[in-house]
């Protein structure tokens, strides 16, 4: 039996993502944004805030995607090899504030990682980070700029994000303890 709690729905997540569009607006100019989403759920997020912010703007700002694995601090101790897909950051990234997009910011890890990545592809004047669900329990000096929701959660809860393209569903929930059983293997 899955024990899961809906919290951003189809339709929440869509205004979520369109507030978090106009905040990166409002706080960058536009010649000089780019946006980078982390594989997998990220980059997904990313490619939605890219259309949308678009919009907004006069420029389509440089999109790219990248994947952590290789930079994680934990690559020498797990028990199996990462699944790696393709980065693609086809763009000079100097000078440019990169907006780095991920679905959800637990210990920090992630995002240490991907700001590792980011810097093999150059030197951006800032890195800021948009997150769609914030749980909470950071283990590292890590703290997003734009947040679509602030969820407290208990160590032993799993949140869930998932999206149309990946998932066939947008929605994100809580898993109880009982049922979280990825944390495990996933922190
Ligand atoms: O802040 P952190 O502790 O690093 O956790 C956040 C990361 O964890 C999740 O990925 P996960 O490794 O669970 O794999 P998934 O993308 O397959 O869910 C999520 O997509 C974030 O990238
Ligand atoms: O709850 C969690 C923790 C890490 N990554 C997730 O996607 N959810």
């Amino acid at each position: 039996m899955t024990d899961e709690k809906v919290v951003l729905d189809r339709d929440d997540m869509r205004r979520t993502l369109v507030r978090i569009a106009h905040e990166i607006v409002e706080k960058n100019p536009a010649q000089q944004l780019a946006i980078v989403g982390i594989h997998r759920r990220g980059a997904v997020l990313a490619a939605r805030l890219h259309a949308l912010v678009s919009e907004l703007l006069d420029v389509d700002p440089p999109l790219g995607d990248i994947d952590i694995a290789f930079y994680r601090d934990d690559l020498a101790t797990r028990p199996s090899a990462p699944v790696v897909h393709a980065s693609h950051v086809d763009f000079p990234l100097d000078g440019l504030t990169v907006v780095i997009v991920d679905d959800v910011l637990y210990t920090g890890r992630t995002v240490r990682s991907a700001i590792d990545a980011i810097f093999d592809y150059g030197r951006p004047a800032r890195v800021q980070l948009a997150v769609l669900a914030d749980r909470g329990h950071r283990e590292l000096p890590i703290r997003p700029d734009y947040v679509g929701k602030n969820l407290p959660t208990a160590r032993e809860e799993r949140v869930n994000v998932r999206v149309e393209e990946l998932d066939d569903v947008d929605e994100v929930t809580i898993s109880e303890a009982s049922t979280a059983t990825q944390e495990v293997t996933t922190t």
